[in-house]
């Protein structure tokens, strides 16, 4: 019996410990948030969230109002669900509220990258190039890759006028894949391949080639982020690191011809800071998915609303027309490729609204920030909470404020003009409760982590819409076919996709 006691005890304390570290024990304390820590220690409402992380947020909006804390999977996450009070998440000090410790763990299950101490610096290299006079340089690329690329998939002059046939998201996928990397990561060189053709033929096949490898890890991605691939998925992801890893070496970037200033920037930055070659490689492999992961979905909702919508097609189309006449420049059968300025695309405003509506309908990132010490947060209607050092703070724009009916009346439906007022003007006033809501929608986060490459996207959906519209009559192969639903794995995670393609199909208009 006196042998029994010290090893029950020591039992008892294990499992007592055991369950204090998987937090059973947590009580709201008082000013707390509502806690919610549904009914499997530790997991809390993960499978919840994850299954379909709307639905389950909507009921706990329901059940808390606009703030309250649940578990998911170890991690006490203090939801805000009212957009009049991001601006307090925004302007918070990084020193209670951090939202690169988060991004640290994601980037190094995802690309094997180790952040450096204070690295930062990737908003600063993308406000200099992928925007202001930077941006200009690099749209000129990417023009020329996307109609290059366009042009060549609808074949040749003697082809004209005969429909191709493709999956609409894999022909956006592809598109803009391909002309997005050659864009940013540059194109083979002349002296190595002996000419010019020989050079440019390299990079079609590598671009697709590259392609068909970045489906592969993309599909793996949420499973990934969320670590719950099986076994088989892991190998097969980490023979594509390893692929990507090898393929965006420095060495075979610096032997590359029209390397953009973003990605030269990054690389020196690093060089300079001693890193590593084979970390080198693994940071760009992050800002390769950073860069193309969302454009080639977002671009095909763009597309598909726009077929599905004929009165928003024609009004577009009447505009490309208009932007384009008024430059004297015309397109004709083997004529020279039209040159789409940066001053152009800034007089589409019919196309702008159609570009955000687009995005508030399928961009749905959840936004996180770690609580670095205990502190008070206040929301918008007075009431102050105490959050938990330890603990994260997070925003799904994508609920709160894109599909909020009273910001945004008929939220499920396409409005290509819903971001235009009645004189044709940007609309940027937006109202909830009587109070102008300054974040109405948004696709590209909020604050310090937010998209550095927000301009260069959104230049890159407009840019293959209206080079489609000058070149092609396009239309959905089978015009009643319903619009796919969303594939549940990626909510979270930036741009939704469909659960399938569609087809749709395409022929020279000259
Ligand atoms: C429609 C296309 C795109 C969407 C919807 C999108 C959206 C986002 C979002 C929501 C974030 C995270 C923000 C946060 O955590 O607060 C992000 C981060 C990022 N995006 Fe984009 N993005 C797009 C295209 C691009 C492009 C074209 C580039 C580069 C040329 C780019 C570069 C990056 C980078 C480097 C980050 C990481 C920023 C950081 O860690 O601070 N994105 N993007």
């Amino acid at each position: 019996m006196s042998l029994w006691l010290p090893v029950l005890s020591a039992l008892l304390i294990s499992l007592l410990g055991g369950l204090y570290v998987i937090g059973a024990f947590r009580r709201r304390r008082s000013k707390e948030p509502p806690l919610d820590k549904g009914h499997i220690p530790w997991l809390g409402h993960a499978l919840d969230f994850r299954n379909n992380p709307v639905e389950f947020l909507q009921k706990m909006q329901r059940k808390h109002g606009d703030i309250f804390t649940v578990e998911l999977g170890g991690y006490y996450i203090t939801f805000v669900m009212d957009p009049l009070s991001f601006r307090s998440i925004e302007k918070e000090a990084r020193s209670k509220l951090d939202a690169s410790l988060f991004n640290k763990q994601f980037v190094e299950r995802a690309f094997g990258y180790h952040y450096l101490e204070n690295e930062r610096k990737i908003q600063e290299v993308g406000n200099k190039h992928l925007m202001g006079d930077g941006l200009v340089v690099m749209m000129q690329a990417l023009m020329k890759n996307l109609q290059n690329l366009i042009l060549y998939s609808a074949g040749t002059v003697e082809d004209h006028k005969k429909w191709q046939q493709d999956g609409l998201l894999h022909y956006s996928n592809n598109i803009l894949f391909r002309a997005g990397y050659l864009s940013l990561f540059g194109n083979e060189t002349v002296k190595r391949m002996g000419s010019k053709e020989k050079a440019e033929e390299f990079d079609w096949v590598h671009s697709e080639e590259l392609f068909n490898e970045f489906r592969k890890y993309d599909s793996l991605f949420p499973n990934l982020v969320y670590a719950m691939l099986p076994l088989k998925g892991k190998l097969e992801a980490e023979r594509l690191k390893r692929l990507f890893w090898n393929v965006l070496s420095f060495k075979k970037i610096m032997q590359k011809d029209n390397v953009s200033r973003w990605i030269i920037d990054h690389l020196q930055l690093r060089q300079e800071q001693g890193m590593a070659e084979y970390m080198q490689a693994r940071y760009m492999f992050l800002l390769l998915w950073g860069s193309q992961g969302n454009t080639g979905p977002a671009s095909f909702w763009l597309l598909l609303f726009l077929m599905k919508h004929p009165e928003a097609l024609k009004a577009v189309k009447e505009e490309v027309d208009k932007v384009l006449q008024e430059t004297n420049q015309e397109v004709k059968p083997g004529g020279p490729l039209i040159n789409l300025t940066r001053d152009m695309l800034m007089k589409t405003p019919i196309l702008d609204s159609a570009v955000e509506e687009t995005l508030r309908l399928a961009s749905a990132p959840v936004l996180i920030r770690a609580v670095m010490q205990d502190m008070d947060f206040k929301i918008a209607d007075g009431k102050e909470y105490a959050l938990r050092k330890g603990d994260r703070v997070a925003i799904f724009p994508y609920i709160a404020v894109q599909m909020d009916p009273e910001i945004h009346p008929e939220p499920h439906r396409f409005k290509y003009d819903r971001f235009l007022n009645p004189d044709g003007t940007k609309k940027a006033d937006f109202y909830k409760n009587g109070k102008k809501v300054k974040y109405f929608t948004m696709p590209w986060g909020l604050g310090i982590s937010m998209c550095p490459g927000r301009f260069f996207a959104m230049n890159e959906m407009k840019q293959i819409v209206f080079l489609m519209l000058v070149y092609f009559d396009f239309e959905l192969v089978n015009a009643e076919e319903d619009i796919p639903p969303i594939d549940q794995s990626r909510w979270g995670i930036g741009v939704i996709h469909p659960t399938h393609d569609i087809q749709f199909r395409y022929r020279l208009r000259f």
